[in-house]
């Protein structure tokens, strides 16, 4: 038992408050660790970060177990701040400095993912993540930043109410696995590098996306989920991340799962996390979200105190603390048996081995070190940031009117609260842009006379003063705008959305303009989707344009999608529901497949039985496309398939790559984004109505050329989760269909018996303390305090 573990000598600040704790690097050739072997650059990670901790006293090691970490001075080895967001763009957070050092104290502001998503580009993807992880360096060689990113938010955007559902890449976890894979290859530098750019981390692991519905909160929510749903759904976005990406880290989230707050849950942590997806080199660390650790004690009240909280979380695997309550209640624990001195070296070795492979005590023999301000900003960034606005906004009406040419001689009129938006375009999660080009600014560039006007006020707005300028305008205009839809103020963090539909007020001002005749485009914008049908429904709406949050250079994508320069091709990512979709089923509700019992219309395009506004993958062209496909073959025995598989994780194996080649039928050049879908009769009933299994984005397909997409499918795309949560390939007949109104489609049959391909490990049994679990919940009182959103005492 260690002698010391008295005060913990650390002033820790707020969460939220920017804690520049002073970085700079450990000094291996002059510093205190020189002798040390984690300055031994022949030595491999987890040897080096053994030796750093074993110099560690008891009390330094428990001292840096928070977010905020002090170092160790004695040894040279400087405070790091573990928390820096980079969602799409770096970001401002703990760790970032932003403050001004001329030019450089911006970086680039991508669309926000639910956009890029919607670009089904998974280069595009990677191509952004390369930049973000440059910019990172370059902060940290400016010392206004770490090496460690939260990102990416990877859980399904599965209820159009979710706040955070922007955050994503949207509903479907293939495209979702594709998605981070290809995100983790550019944040962290390739699949296994020598040095990686910066970390990566996946979260929130796992089951979170509610923040704030009917009395349930983030915080103390306990998500049930049967173990098809978990394995199926919510959690091959997370096995993409651990098991073919090698991302660097990991974060629980504040939800409890079946009864166990994430965070304190060794199934999740170590039997699904290390154990069965091999995430076991000791480099990679878990982090909890911020103050989690604390929430498994209050409102989870999962354990009767902050010392057995603080270790349910460090023995389950929760390596380093958002938060303080490691750092202030781990002496303690330690002091009273609940945790051991090895676990703790363990947490450790696991953060510091970590920062051994992003060259932290390496000098300058880290390639990144000479990236600076130069690489910040860059005109090849900026012109990516257009593009991948302008490959995720989605046309899904059009009555020919676009394309549409703007010229200097034309009046537009633009409407709404997205007319002149700027930080709006950013959503959340956002850093200091460079600039941020709005609609209007980008309808001033074409020469046009451009009326601007920021109507309708708020929904109970009695009040038709700011109507006047529409009225005078209207007539006059060429063209009008709609610039509207939702933004951060109903859908952010800690703020689900209570309706689907668009307000009433903008309705009524879409109706008024409408009701000119002129041409007229509605910009739907925001992450998560409205119900458009009245839009759709209109005669007198040309055109309706799904534009996300299009980050810096938002508004001239959008207005170059209007006038035809950039020709739209971005799919929907997530299912567009009629508004009475959320009276139907509760936020709570976990299950994906409907049930006449409870009234579920089911989840998702693949189980929701009802009829879209718009469907998952709609998007329309300035042209057409025909498609045809190359048969892979017609019977396939599956003892065969499985004697030439040779992957340890047999879901791997390769089934075939299949050819599809796409034709533009019309005039304009355009990209395509082939969709394939697979459906059958295959597997126990119920079945999915389709289900994406891969996808690829063509470009600039020129009026009357071809180009193939190869689809590469494995078996783990052929293969479906039985009630145990364990992946079979199944006999049975198969469809490949092309794109949501399919283009083409192969038809194959598998015989034989079913094999598994994925034996899902099954959780333990509620042990008697779990089963004492019981959820305190927002509103109740703990020690005489409210317990109330954003204020977790
Ligand atoms: O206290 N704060 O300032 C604060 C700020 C953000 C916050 O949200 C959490 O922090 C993020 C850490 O990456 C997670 O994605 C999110 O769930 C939680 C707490």
């Amino acid at each position: 038992m260690p002698s010391t573990t008295g005060a913990v000598l650390l002033a820790v600040a707020g969460l939220g408050a920017a804690q520049l704790t002073g970085r700079g690097f450990p000094d291996c050739s002059q510093g205190p660790l020189r002798n040390n072997t984690v300055c031994d650059l022949s030595q491999d990670p987890l040897t080096r970060a053994r030796a750093l901790i074993a110099a560690f006293t008891v009390d330094e090691k428990l001292n840096n177990t928070g977010h905020v970490s002090p170092g160790v001075p004695r040894l040279g080895l400087p405070a790091y701040t573990w928390w820096q967001e980079a969602l799409h763009g770096i970001a401002e957070s703990p760790g970032v400095n932003f403050s001004d050092h001329g030019p450089f104290s911006v970086a680039t502001s991508f669309p926000q993912p639910i956009l890029m998503g919607a670009a089904f580009d998974d280069q595009l993807i990677q191509d952004v993540a390369t930049v973000i992880s440059t910019e990172s360096r370059a902060f940290n060689n400016d010392d206004r930043a770490g090496l460690d990113y939260w990102t990416p938010n990877i859980n399904p955007f599965k209820d159009p109410r979710w706040g955070r559902g922007q955050e994503t890449p949207g509903e479907d976890p293939f495209h979702l696995s594709s998605y981070v894979h290809s995100l983790i290859l550019g944040l962290q530098g390739g699949l296994n590098p020598k040095y990686k750019r910066v970390v990566a981390t996946c979260k929130h692991f796992v089951a979170y996306d509610m923040e704030s519905w009917n009395g349930n909160f983030r915080y103390q929510w306990d998500a049930h989920v049967n173990s098809q749903d978990l394995a199926e759904y919510y959690m091959p976005p997370f096995q993409s991340c651990a098991r073919d990406s090698n991302v660097g880290s990991f974060m629980c989230s504040y939800n409890a799962l079946n009864g166990v707050p994430t965070c304190a849950d060794p199934y999740l942590l170590q039997t699904i996390l290390r154990e069965h997806w091999g995430w076991t080199n000791e480099q990679q660390y878990v982090t909890s979200d911020c103050d989690s650790i604390q929430n498994i004690f209050m409102p989870h009240n999962y354990r009767s105190t902050r010392e057995a909280s603080v270790a349910a979380a460090l023995n389950a695997g929760t390596d380093l603390n958002c938060g303080t309550v490691y750092q202030h209640h781990l002496p303690s624990a330690l002091q009273e048996g609940l945790i051991t001195e090895s676990t703790l070296d363990q947490a450790l070795i696991r953060q510091y081995s970590a920062l051994i492979r992003l060259g932290y005590f390496d000098g300058d023999r880290v390639p990144y070190r000479s990236l600076s301000g130069a690489d910040v900003n860059t005109n090849s960034s900026q012109r990516l940031a257009y593009k991948a606005a302008a490959e995720g906004i989605t046309l899904l009406k059009n009555d020919g009117t676009l394309p549409m040419q703007i010229t200097s001689n034309m009046t537009v009129l633009i409407v709404g609260g997205w007319a002149d938006a700027t930080t709006q375009m950013q959503g959340n999660y956002a850093g200091v842009a460079p600039y941020l080009h709005s609609p209007t600014w980008a309808l001033n560039q074409t020469g046009a006379k451009v009326y601007t006007a920021s109507v309708p006020g708020g929904q109970g707005d009695p009040t038709t003063d700011s109507w006047l300028p529409v009225w005078n305008w209207a007539p006059k205009a060429d063209v009008i705008i709609y610039a509207g839809g939702i933004d951060n103020s109903v859908e952010s963090e800690g703020n689900d959305r209570t309706s689907i539909a668009w307000t009433g007020a903008q309705l009524d001002m879409i109706g008024q303009l409408a009701g000119y005749g002129k041409p007229m485009v509605v910009m739907q914008m925001g992450g998560g989707q409205l119900d458009s049908s009245p839009i759709a429904n209109n005669p007198n709406i040309s055109a309706l344009i799904w534009g996300g949050y299009p980050g810096q250079s938002g508004g001239e994508a959008l207005v170059d999608t209007i006038t035809g320069k950039n020709a739209p091709a971005g799919r929907l990512p997530t299912t567009q529901y009629p508004a009475d979709y959320i009276s139907l089923i509760p936020m709570t509700d976990m299950s994906l497949r409907p049930n006449s019992s409870s009234g579920s219309p089911g989840r998702t395009y693949q189980w929701y039985t009802g009829t879209p506004i718009y469907e998952f993958g709609s998007g329309l062209h300035y042209t057409t496309f025909s498609a045809s496909i190359q048969s892979p073959g017609s019977t396939f025995a599956i003892s065969d398939l499985m004697s030439n598989c040779t992957e340890h994780y047999k879901d791997k194996c390769p089934f075939s790559t299949i050819n599809v080649n796409v034709r533009n039928t019309g005039s304009t050049t355009s990209d395509y984004v082939t969709l394939g879908f697979l459906a059958g009769s295959h597997g126990p009933a119920p079945r999915p109505k389709k289900r994406l299994v891969a996808y690829t984005r063509l470009h600039g397909i020129t009026g009357g050329s071809s180009s193939t997409a190869s689809l590469k499918m494995t078996l783990g795309s052929l293969g479906r989760v039985d009630e145990t949560g364990s992946k079979w390939l199944y006999p049975g007949d198969y469809s490949l269909m092309i794109d949501s109104q399919p283009l083409a489609t192969a038809n194959f049959t598998l015989t034989g018996n079913a094999v598994c391909l994925d034996d899902w490990p099954q959780p333990p049994a509620p042990s008697k303390q779990d089963s004492d679990y019981f959820v305190g919940g927002y509103g109740s009182t703990y020690d005489g305090q409210v317990l109330v959103d954003g204020n977790v005492p």
